[in-house]
């Protein structure tokens, strides 16, 4: 199996003030990052961020205008240097496949070993051991159309893995499949990749994807590194009211800041009613008019409001999600919270109570 070509540490990786413009366009500004060896690095953001550009610029298949990508000590990238991507010991798994449609499947993996000096049995058994690993070794004689489009794109990560490269870059692999099988190819797509001791740079725009896979989530805006961190300091601690909303907010309140607490908690009065929140971004609070973001998980349902922290409300919406239900509470003033889960199900239009503690708000100065 895969243990036979787990590899000797792959490089540190880092991006020292990246620029990259696309004539006028700045498409990367100031990027700054480190992938350590064997981290699952994920980049997350809306269409247009650069999310690709920045992939395709440590791949190799974009020069870089100023700054330097590195390999360990090694410079790969910067205005001067560009080393080509095929010198780069890494793979790519791309959202459209990118199979050779005229070759079976066994070519497809094999072809990647062309070019390395591995004998011709050893370089068989290694395609057929990793085809067999992503449960495909009976359709090795197989054509790409006539497979479906989660088998074609475990041929895609066999083929990416079996050169045993550093770093794996994965273009939105799974976006043109159906949820249960992305569900299921994401999970492969983690094993595997760190079963090979590669580093991974992942990009997507689904919140819910980076942070399952992600050892370390970086948020591109506008051609910029908004924060980079562990996917729970992302969830916990957005450093803008961009990446809060970005990584799955359940609703917004706008309200007023009337009082501090030693544990950097504060009080804020909304016209739905009074709510404790952590402050959002670097800088401290005064008392001032901010933006509340609730995110969804920390929400509870109960029967009756009664003080700080609870809200009433009335239930909107109900959906059965299997292990119980999301919500659409109405707090009155237009606002709505959506996505509030209890196992419970709360029946459309009963008045409840919505307990939201501290950890679920994060207040930002408005604006
Ligand atoms: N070849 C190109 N020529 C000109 N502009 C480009 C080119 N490629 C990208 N851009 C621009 O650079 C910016 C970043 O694009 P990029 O494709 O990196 O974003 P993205 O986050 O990957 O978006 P998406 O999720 O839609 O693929 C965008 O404004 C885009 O229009």
């Amino acid at each position: 199996m895969v243990d036979r070509f787990i590899k000797a540490k792959a490089p540190v990786i880092i991006f020292d003030s990246v620029e990259k413009f696309y004539g006028e366009q700045k498409a990367l500004c100031d990027i700054n990052m480190t992938i350590q060896p064997g981290q699952f690095t994920v980049l997350l953001g809306p269409s247009g961020s650069g999310k690709s550009t920045m992939l395709r610029c440590l791949g190799g298949l974009e020069h870089i205008d100023s700054g330097v990508i590195r390999f360990g000590d090694e410079i790969v990238s910067s205005s001067k240097v560009h080393k080509a991507p095929d010198r780069r010991n890494l793979s790519m798994v791309f959202q459209d496949f990118a199979l050779w449609p005229h070759m079976t499947v066994f070519d497809n993996v094999a072809f990647s070993l062309g070019r390395t000096s591995m004998d011709k049995s050893e370089a068989q058994k290694r395609v057929m051991d990793l085809l067999e690993r992503v449960g495909l070794a009976h359709y090795s004689s197989r054509f790409p159309s006539t497979l479906s489009g989660g088998e074609q794109q475990r041929v895609s990560l066999a083929r990416a893995l079996v050169g045993a490269p550093d770093v794996i870059l994965f273009d939105e692999p799974l976006s043109s499949l159906d949820a249960d099988l992305r569900e299921r190819l994401r999970v492969e797509i983690a094993d595997l990749t760190r079963e090979a001791g590669a580093s991974a740079l992942y990009i997507t725009h689904d919140q819910s994807e980076a942070f399952a896979l992600a050892d370390v989530v970086g948020v591109l805006n506008k051609g910029e590194l908004v924060q980079v961190g562990k996917p729970e300091e992302i969830y916990r601690a957005p450093a803008s009211p961009f990446i809060a909303q970005f990584t799955g907010v359940a609703g917004e309140l706008s309200g007023r800041v009337t009082q501090e607490f030693e544990n950097g908690i504060y009080r804020i009065e909304t016209a739905a009613g009074i709510l404790d929140a952590r402050g959002g971004g670097s800088d401290r609070l005064e008392c001032q008019n901010v933006t509340l973001l609730v995110r969804s998980a920390p929400i509870r349902l109960i029967a009756n409001a009664s003080g700080a922290g609870e809200l009433p409300g009335r239930v909107v919406d109900v959906a059965f999600r299997g292990r119980g239900y999301d919500h659409v509470i109405d707090l009155g003033h237009g606002r709505r919270l959506l996505g509030v889960f209890s196992e419970d199900r709360w029946e459309r239009n009963e008045i409840v109570g919505v307990r939201i503690p501290p950890e679920a708000c994060i207040a930002f100065p408005l604006n």
